[in-house]
């Protein structure tokens, strides 16, 4: 993907746009409800995401994300609570769609159109000034402008969807699962582009599997789970919920070490802590006082992934 910033089409002024209010929260979730018939798919869920934060809802399958995800762009009524984007109802369009592009799960563009007649109409019905040009640069695409989309591959289509979604460089940006079906080239593309619209101050709230993108990536994540969250938080802030580990197998006849220890595979033994670092240096320090090497020693940080994986044998969050 090309650079997103090539003079084509004016940045929009954010200060302007603002009206004054730049500390409100870009979007204010309060309470928020949505079922279907008489399932609770989204439950009295609450956050905030603020000018300028890139926040990473995530969760197991089914968890909601996309229910919410839909309310706040605008395609699906709350059941019950209140969403408020740029301080105005989601549902108001000629309000918000200016300033927020969306690119779903699943792209709904009509296969007998080319990509830049896609791209035109999507420009036409946001309300947001760009240029085919620079959009099919920014994604690589360039070369299958008129392409129609029933040619594009998976990935292309993807493409093409985050190239309407950045479109006139809107302010707030949802994705939903951007980079699945992308190769690892159109992955970096892809982000590199959010980046440098976050350098010039838009807000991103995105939906991935890709929990080590999230990891990076994220200033804050809403962990879902049964339409609700298991935890929110900066990454430090959810790893923090779970010990890490330190790990090593003590020679014959070696004296017992001052921590507790769990019994692992072959003869190995287990310290989980929730302070690594210290933990970490009582234990060498012990070793270098007793003259005892610490075979196989390794330590392990808590990774977003062991979050994950504690939902599953947690008992069922209310
Ligand atoms: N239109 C619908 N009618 C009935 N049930 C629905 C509908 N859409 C979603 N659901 C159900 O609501 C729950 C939440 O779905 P949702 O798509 O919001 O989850 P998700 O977190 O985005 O899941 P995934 O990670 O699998 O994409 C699921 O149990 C799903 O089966």
């Amino acid at each position: 993907m090309g650079p997103l910033t090539d003079g084509s089409a004016a940045a929009p002024d954010r200060g302007l746009l603002d009206g004054g209010t730049s500390s409100r929260p870009v979007i204010e979730v309060e309470a928020l409800n949505v079922t279907y018939g008489d399932f609770r798919a989204v439950k009295d869920l609450s956050f905030q995401v603020r000018r300028g934060e890139l926040y990473a809802l995530l969760g197991t399958n089914g968890a909601g994300k996309t229910s919410a995800l839909e309310v706040i762009e605008g395609h699906r009524r709350a059941s019950s609570g209140t969403v408020r984007v740029f301080g105005k109802s989601p549902t108001d369009r000629a309000a918000v769609r200016p300033r927020m592009g969306i690119m779903l799960q699943e792209s709904g563009f009509a296969a007998d159109l080319t990509v830049a007649e896609s791209v035109r109409l999507i420009g036409r019905l946001t309300g947001r000034s760009d240029t085919v040009k620079r959009v099919l640069g920014v994604v690589d695409l360039t070369s299958k402008t008129n392409t129609r989309v029933a040619q594009l591959s998976g990935g292309e289509k993807r493409r093409l969807d985050f190239a309407t979604a950045v479109f006139g460089r809107p302010e707030l940006i949802i994705l939903d699962e951007p980079t699945t079906g992308l190769d690892i080239q159109s992955r970096d593309a892809l982000w590199e582009a959010v980046d440098q619209l976050r350098e010039d101050g838009s807000t991103v709230i995105l939906t991935t599997h890709y929990l080590e993108e999230a990891q990076q990536r994220a200033d804050r994540i809403g962990l879902m789970h049964q339409g609700t969250f298991w935890h929110q938080g900066t990454v430090a802030e959810l790893t923090r919920t779970l010990p890490a580990s330190i790990q090593f197998t003590l020679p014959v006849g070696a004296p017992a070490p001052p921590l507790d220890t769990t019994p692992a595979d072959e003869g190995a033994q287990i310290i989980e802590t929730y302070e690594l670092q210290r933990e970490l240096k009582r234990l060498l320090d012990w070793a270098e006082v007793n003259g005892v090497e610490l075979v196989d020693l390794s330590a392990a940080p808590t990774r977003l992934d062991d979050v994950f994986r504690a939902i599953d044998t947690a008992p069922e969050h209310s």
